[in-house]
């Protein structure tokens, strides 16, 4: 069964010096169209699904072109304003080996971000939709976003519209502000029945330094503790990283709901092309396989085999279809001919 998505939240351009060069070391940049909820509505619209995006944008060429790639994709882009001045920017540079990837944000008084809560109607934006799709880095872009996150779950949760929501901490947004994240994230989380995030989002939102214990019982234990906090979660999702080398990481994934736990074997991807956007891969892969009829297990296969592809390509987005799940799960590396 395919749903209606929408998600909601700034949709950005990416830039990268080619290769693995470093900033400015060449006069040269990709760019890519970027934003974390942009990512899961791309990936779920190349499954198939309805889903629409809804942000702001500046009515001008770069605004353009994020909307025509996200159009291009299949993803509804009726409800992408255009207004404000500018396109949130950032940089990365890629690493390898034992260089770590590096991010540089250029996205203050974005088109997305200036826009006053009121610019909002969430009568029209969620007309039809069953699932709303929100991360934590909407409320980290500054005051008036947070409060727009705030009214966008409210809004939701007010229609009997279900919410999903994916810590994506970003701490260099939190720290140009003095805004609070616990008290504003639980606020979302609220109204929230499926999160994508790790100990580390929940003990954030508890309020705790970390939970007891080691690997699989530390996130029970964190997984418990946020469903005691808030009644409505009914899912958790998460994927655990160890970074051997940058461009070689193991990845598993691992799903809690109240009922108990499942838990996928590690891969391992060496040879990273581009890891940035492996999160939202694996949040519209778990959307995609629950939505699909998929119990746990099956949803977090599914949400692994699309953050472990999405490091093959470069940019933020994935961009998979059901048959390259299909031949990830059935394990053929030879090629496809
Ligand atoms: N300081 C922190 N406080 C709270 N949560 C954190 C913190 N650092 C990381 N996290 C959380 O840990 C999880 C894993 O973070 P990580 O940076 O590995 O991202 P990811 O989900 O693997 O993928 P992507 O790079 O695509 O975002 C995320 O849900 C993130 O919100
Ligand atoms: O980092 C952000 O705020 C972005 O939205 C840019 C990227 O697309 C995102 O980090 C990928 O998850």
């Amino acid at each position: 069964m395919m749903g209606r998505f929408l998600a909601f939240g700034e949709i950005m351009l990416r830039l990268s010096p080619p290769g693995r060069e470093l900033l400015m070391q060449t006069p040269r940049f990709d760019v890519w169209v970027a934003g974390a909820e942009a990512n899961v509505a791309t990936q779920l619209a190349r499954l198939g699904h309805d889903v629409g995006m809804a942000s702001r944008v500046p009515d001008n060429d770069l605004g353009r072109a994020a909307i025509d790639t996200l159009r291009g994709h299949g993803v509804d882009v009726r409800h992408i304003q255009t207004g404000g001045e500018r396109m949130g920017l950032y940089f990365v540079t890629s690493g390898a080996g034992l260089r770590a990837t590096e991010v540089v944000y250029d996205r203050a008084w974005s088109s997305f971000a200036e826009a006053p809560t009121a610019a909002w109607d969430w009568d029209a934006m969620l007309a039809g939709v069953d699932r709303l799709h929100l991360s934590g880095i909407t409320p980290a872009l500054g005051p008036v976003p947070a409060e727009t996150a705030i009214a966008a779950a409210e809004a939701a949760s007010a229609r009997g519209i279900a919410l999903s929501f994916d810590g994506n901490w970003r701490g260099k947004l939190w720290a140009r502000w003095d805004g609070d994240p616990r008290a504003i994230l639980r606020r979302i989380v609220a109204h929230a029945d499926l999160m994508f995030g790790n100990h580390r989002d929940i003990a954030l939102l508890l309020g705790r330094d970390d939970f007891a214990g080691a690997g699989e019982d530390r996130r029970r234990a964190a997984a418990e503790a946020a469903f005691d906090a808030f009644p409505r979660l009914r899912t958790i999702a998460s994927t655990a990283r160890h970074v051997d080398q940058v461009d070689s990481n193991r990845l598993s994934a691992r799903i809690d709901t109240r009922d108990g736990h499942a838990q996928t074997d590690e891969v391992l991807i060496a040879g990273i092309v581009d890891r940035i956007g492996g999160g939202d891969a694996f949040a519209a892969g778990v959307l995609h396989g629950l939505r699909s009829g998929q119990d746990s297990l099956g949803a977090a296969r599914i949400g692994l085999a699309l953050a472990a592809l999405k490091h093959s390509l470069p940019g933020d987005a994935a961009l998979f279809r059901q048959a390259d799940i299909d031949a990830f799960v059935a394990g053929g590396l030879d090629v496809r001919r």
